[in-house]
């Protein structure tokens, strides 16, 4: 008989723990989970991230619903442990759940700190500790303008620059004379201030909130001074306190946390606690690098493993707000035994500090430039000797003499971690890329999720390359969108959204293009992210298009044209064939084709007839020249062949009306067969549906071009109307997910298809992904009509330079 082992606290350390027991055994335990929140784990840090619009909900699930499945784990979401009899060895929920338990491990986690103000209780006062909060402040920003944000701590300065990315007015409340004291000193702190300033933030600092003003909602705030500030909307963040009440009256000794010795053991035999619930060594820890750490020694506990025990942490905070580089370690202010040396450049922006006890690095801030921070970071955690090279350790190996970040990789232990947020050890990462063949920060990110939480680790990500590849192994280069930029597709992208940056010239500008005209590379691109990102804001700038896009027709060999009028499905009309033979006739095109997508292609039409011809023929672009949907081919399905089991014309004929003119990375096909026969080449695809009794399979990625791919069973559904759900959602991420001329097929290996199921599992998720695909298709105009309608045809046509 398999022990029984049950969690309480479904969040980021608990299931941490459960994941490193399953990998050093598997098959040890029966396991029950218990988590108040009605979600399965998801990365709580990336809240921010979402609040800000960088991330969607679906981007911060860290474990799956199928991941407990797989793993043969009851869960139990949506209910609260309310008892724990440590004699019986039980826990109820709320839900009136009784579980037994041979081992018990407690993480709740910790509560938001709500200050005890009168009117706390009003509508619009939320903390921003959960989904829950998110959600709250996303809807608020919909309806009101003004925002008081109390506590200009991480959390609330997080919470601010989310608010004001949703175009609400942010007041930053703060105890205290400077911002973040808790991470940085006064020099950093002026200058993150004014740095946030510029961003549009206020704050109130040294203010003494004292009542909550308003009738049934929250209309302001009023301090011990007397002085007001309006706001519909109050984020508390003034700190966080373990949840240890359960705890306590489980009868487990608690002081600020559930106390726990170096192996998470509480007071109570085959009890244990882990994460922020837990106080070690009288500091219980509000990060998350600190919580994997206990996490993996509780794991070996479990395990039967043996290994040194908990030794405590240094921890190191980054702020995860655009445009601000801030970064604090360890000890950081200055004593009566320490001394440090500082680089301060007003010009630039730039403050560094580290502070130095007995020869080692105890601590450091940085301002402006973080690049230095995994290095320092990973000296204070080896307390490193650098008694007589101390200035270096600021000035890097440009003052030699400091250690390479490769060397200081070389030093450090395999299950070190380099990625504190996601929890990525060295040695992930380095079999990431001697088996994986990871040779860019992008790869690693996209194989272990290193880098791709609060981008701190960025650094360290680059060294550990480094010191695997050689420097000439990295590929540095292929981060960036193209030679006109070293940012990646992600920076810019986020920038786009967080920045509110609606033309490519503004990109360019602000982000600092080495070439200020850009490139036929990233031009197109910077255009199709606008335009994906903004979808009712942004211009479509045709200068940025290639020469087809711009004139709306497929340039051939002899400088003539070829028009493809949109057929629905692959099922034309008499009347619409007698139409495309006129005009075939009328303007002596040369040869009309069958095109493999199974229409019409008119081929050798000069430019100058183009605009008559589309008069002419009075029938949707086809989009035979775009990175847009271009056929849904199908097959006659079961209105006419014996084997058909569903109406794949129909169903063709929906797909195409409802997603044709969408602009995607580079050019869909999508087809429909009536059943596994295939005769529509579903299979070769980027998205192939295909009828089976009872329903439809749909698959992903698949290929028929230069590179022969075999798309992947994404899911099967029942209805029309599933396909119609699930294909929205499918290319919308793809849209929101893929880079510029990437075809599904090269985006699907690289994300992986379980990524994007996951993505697209839950119906919520969905409906989303369908909302906002939607609204782009709402907005799409037929570029054929268009162009006769406004009789812009004479600069449609200019002579452009050449892209
Ligand atoms: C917006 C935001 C941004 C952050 N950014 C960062 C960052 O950049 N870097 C960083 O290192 N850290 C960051 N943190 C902190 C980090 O998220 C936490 O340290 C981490 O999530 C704590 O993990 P935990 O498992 O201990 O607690 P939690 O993740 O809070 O999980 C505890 C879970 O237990 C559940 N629970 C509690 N009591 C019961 C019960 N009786 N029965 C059943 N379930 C129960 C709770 O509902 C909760 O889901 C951030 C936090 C927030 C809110
Ligand atoms: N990037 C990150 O690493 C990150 C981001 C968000 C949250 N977190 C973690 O989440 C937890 C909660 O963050 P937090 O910022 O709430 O905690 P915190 O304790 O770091 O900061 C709270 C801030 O609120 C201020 N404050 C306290 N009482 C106040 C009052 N009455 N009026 C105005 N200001 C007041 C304090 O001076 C302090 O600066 C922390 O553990 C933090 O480390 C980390
Ligand atoms: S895929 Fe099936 S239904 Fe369609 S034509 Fe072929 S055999 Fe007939
Ligand atoms: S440490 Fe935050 S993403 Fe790696």
């Amino acid at each position: 008989m398999k022990k029984k082992l049950v969690l309480i606290g479904n969040g980021m350390a608990g299931i941490w723990c459960i994941e490193q027991l399953l990998k050093l055994n598997p098959n040890q335990y029966d396991i029950t989970v218990f988590g108040e929140e009605p979600h399965p784990n998801y990365n709580r840090i990336l809240l921010s991230k979402v609040l800000a619009g960088d991330s969607d909900m679906n981007d911060i699930i860290l474990n799956s619903w199928e991941w407990y499945r797989e793993n043969n784990i009851t869960l139990h979401t949506g209910h609260c442990v309310r008892k724990v009899d440590t004699e019986q060895k039980t826990v109820t929920s709320d839900g009136d759940i009784t579980v037994s338990y041979d081992e018990l491990i407690f993480a709740t986690g910790s509560l938001p700190i709500m200050l005890p103000l009168p009117g706390a209780d009003k509508e619009g006062v939320i903390a921003f500790r959960d989904i829950k909060d998110c959600e709250a402040m996303l809807a608020a920003a919909k309806e009101y303008k003004k925002a008081i944000v109390i506590g200009g701590g991480l959390l609330g300065l997080e919470a601010a620059r989310g608010l004001l990315n949703l175009n609400m007015e942010v007041s930053v409340v703060h105890l205290a004379p400077y911002l973040m004291e808790r991470q940085l000193d006064a020099t950093a702190s002026r200058m993150l201030q004014q740095e946030l300033e510029n961003q549009g933030m206020k704050f109130l600092m040294e203010k003494n909130s004292a009542e909550i003003l308003g009738d049934k909602r929250v209309s302001g705030l009023r301090f011990t001074d007397d002085t007001e500030v309006e706001g519909s909307l109050i984020v508390m963040a003034v700190g966080i306190r373990p949840n240890v009440q359960l705890g306590r009256e489980s009868g487990l000794e608690v002081n600020r946390g559930i106390i726990v010795n170096d192996y998470l053991e509480t007071s109570i035999p085959n009890v244990y606690a882990v994460g922020e619930c837990a106080e070690h060594r009288g500091i219980a820890y509000g990060l998350v690098a600190p919580l994997y750490e206990q996490g993996n020694i509780l794991a070996k506990k479990l395990a039967g493993v043996e290994g040194e025990g908990y030794q405590g942490s240094v921890v190191s905070t980054k702020l995860k707000v655009s445009g601000v580089d801030v970064f604090s370690a360890g000890e950081f202010m200055d004593g009566p035994d320490t001394r440090s040396v500082r680089v301060q450049d007003d010009f630039e922006g730039v403050y560094k500090k580290v502070v130095i006890r007995d020869g080692k690095v105890i601590g450091s801030v940085l301002f402006g430039d973080t690049s230095d921070g995994s290095r320092i970071f990973s000296m204070i955690r080896k307390g490193e000797d650098v008694t007589g090279k101390e200035k270096e350790v600021l000035l890097g190996e440009s003052a030699g003499g400091a250690k390479s970040g490769a060397e200081l990789i070389a030093a450090m232990a395999d299950d070190e971690i380099v990625c504190g947020c996601n929890g990525v050890s060295k040695g992930a990462i380095v079999s990431a890329i001697k088996e994986k063949g990871c040779a860019s920060v992008s790869d690693v990110k996209a194989c272990t999720k290193a880098s791709g939480s609060c981008g701190g680790c960025k650094p360290l990500v680059e060294d550990v390359l480094t010191y695997v590849l050689g420097a000439d192994g990295v590929q540095a280069g292929a981060e960036g969108m193209c030679g006109c930029t070293k940012l990646g597709r992600e920076e810019v992208v986020e920038a786009i959204r967080t920045m509110k940056l609606t033309t490519t010239k503004e990109v360019m500008n602000v982000l600092e293009w080495e070439n200020e005209e850009g490139c036929s590379k990233c031009r197109p691109a910077l255009n199709y992210y606008l335009g994906m990102v903004w979808p009712e804001e942004h211009e479509d700038e045709r200068e940025s298009r290639f020469v087809n896009e711009r004139n709306h027709a497929n340039i051939q060999k002899d400088g003539t044209y070829s028009v493809v009028p949109r057929i629905y499905g692959g099922v034309t009309t008499p009347s619409d064939l007698k139409k495309i033979a006129d005009v075939a006739v009328k303007y002596n095109v040369p040869m009309v084709k069958f095109t493999g997508g199974q229409r019409l292609d008119l081929l050798g039409v000069t430019k100058e007839d183009l605009p008559k011809v589309w008069a002419d023929l009075d029938m949707p672009s086809g989009y035979a020249y775009g990175k847009a949907l271009r056929t849904v081919k199908t097959c006659v399905g079961s209105t006419f062949c014996r084997f058909g089991t569903q109406d794949s014309i129909q169903m063709g004929i929906d797909l195409e009306k409802k997603f044709e003119r969408l602009n995607t990375p580079a050019k869909v096909k999508l087809a429909v067969s009536g059943c596994p026969r295939n005769c529509a080449e579903s299979g070769i695809k980027d998205l192939g549906v295909v009828a089976i009794d009872g329903g439809w399979e749909l698959y992903a990625g698949g290929n028929g071009g230069t590179k022969l791919r075999a798309g992947d069973l994404l899911c099967k559904v029942k209805t029309s109307e599933d396909v119609l759900e699930w294909t929205g959602a499918y290319l919308q991420y793809y849209r929101e997910t893929g880079n510029y001329g990437e075809r599904t097929s090269e985006w699907v290996e690289r994300l992986g298809l379980a990524t994007i199921q996951q993505a697209l599992e839950k119906k919520e998720d969905r409906l989303a992904l369908v909302g906002r695909i939607d609204k782009t298709l709402g907005l799409m105009k037929d570029p054929w009509k268009e162009i006769i309608e406004t009789g812009k045809l004479s600069s449609t046509f200019e002579p452009l330079a050449t892209l």
